[in-house]
């Protein structure tokens, strides 16, 4: 079973208290971050100190992603040469414009992993849109490159290249959203969703988390710890959404073992499609249990 990733949660590069306390926050993942949470006087202590905590902490089953600097600035190259060999589950690569970004970053990356002795494409990549250009051609950066496991929409930074203000109710996001979740859903990888900025505001962060979630996003990125059950939350099904689910699946089953293809359940049609997404509720019911199965 694949591990999901409803909650990311962003830890600064150059904070040590913060990330030694990565595993106990019940995030499915942490990013340590090494980009925009870091200052530049800061970035190549960020670096040592990410890529030492790796070596000796133990993250438990947190899946552990690591954002780098953007391929455009000078620290991209150290970047890489130290965190690749960390083995970490994958990088966050920021600020993808072309698809020419994302396979520049892999063929690098595998001349880093050969000379670990790693097979080639032992750390996944996940590329963060949040540029128009990114935007518009999230299907080709999708479809580039094996190594690309995730599209992560990057709200803060979309909004100021679009040079449009980001609104509580995100409806500027709301086309860049579907784009992403439909780019990475038709290539089989999964969707991210930026953070949501106000920490204090849960009752936001759930309600929006549950917008992207009915958009086919598989996960949201957070700041900070106290976001992590609100995200998690927004994935649960309602109780009413699961006894329907259940009610749809037994009849199903009930309808093949008769040697019938078509059953209705409360006067409406079910067919296999619905039985798809009926199955797919119980399958995020389950996961509400226990976190770990999609
Ligand atoms: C646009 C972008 O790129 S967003 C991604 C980059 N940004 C980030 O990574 C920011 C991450 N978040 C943070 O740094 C912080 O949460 C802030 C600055 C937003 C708020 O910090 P604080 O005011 O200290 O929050 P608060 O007082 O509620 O923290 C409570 C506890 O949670 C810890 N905590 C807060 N955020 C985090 C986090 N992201 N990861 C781990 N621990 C955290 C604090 O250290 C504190 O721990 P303590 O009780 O042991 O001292
Ligand atoms: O949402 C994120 O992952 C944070 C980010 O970089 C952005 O919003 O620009
Ligand atoms: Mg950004």
């Amino acid at each position: 079973m694949k591990r999901a990733l409803r909650s990311m949660l962003y830890i600064p590069g150059n904070n040590p208290g913060m990330i030694q306390h990565a595993p106990i926050f019940g995030a499915d993942s942490v990013l340590l971050d090494l980009e925009d949470a870091v200052a530049l006087s800061e970035k190549d202590a960020a670096r040592r100190l990410v890529t030492r905590l790796m070596g000796v902490l133990d993250f438990g089953d947190v899946v552990v992603t690591v954002r780098l600097n953007g391929a455009d600035t000078s620290f991209f190259e150290e970047d890489l040469k130290a965190v690749v060999p960390c083995r970490p589950d994958a990088v966050r690569l920021p600020k993808c414009s072309s698809p020419e970004d994302v396979v520049a970053a892999d063929v690098r990356m595998t001349e880093i992993e050969r000379s670990c002795g790693f097979e080639s494409r032992t750390v996944k990549l996940h590329a963060m849109l949040e540029t128009a250009s990114g935007i518009a051609l999230a299907r080709e950066i999708a479809s580039c490159c094996p190594r690309v496991t995730a599209l992560t929409l990057g709200g803060q930074d979309l909004t100021a290249d679009l040079g449009v203000a980001k609104t509580r109710e995100g409806w500027e996001l709301f086309v860049p959203r579907s784009q992403v979740a439909l780019a990475a859903r038709s290539c089989g990888i999964d969707a991210f969703d930026t953070v949501w900025a106000d920490v204090n505001d849960h009752e936001g962060l759930l309600e929006e988390t549950k917008k992207v979630v009915g958009l086919g996003f598989t996960g949201k990125a957070a700041i900070h710890p106290g976001q992590i059950p609100w995200i998690h939350k927004a994935f649960v099904p309602e109780e009413k959404e699961i006894a329907k689910a259940l009610r749809i699946v037994e009849a199903a089953e009930a309808a093949e073992k008769e040697g019938r293809g078509v059953v209705a359940v409360d006067g409406k049609m079910v067919d296999a499609p619905v039985v798809k997404r009926a199955r797919h509720t119980l399958d995020m019911a389950r996961l509400a249990e226990g976190g770990v199965s999609r």
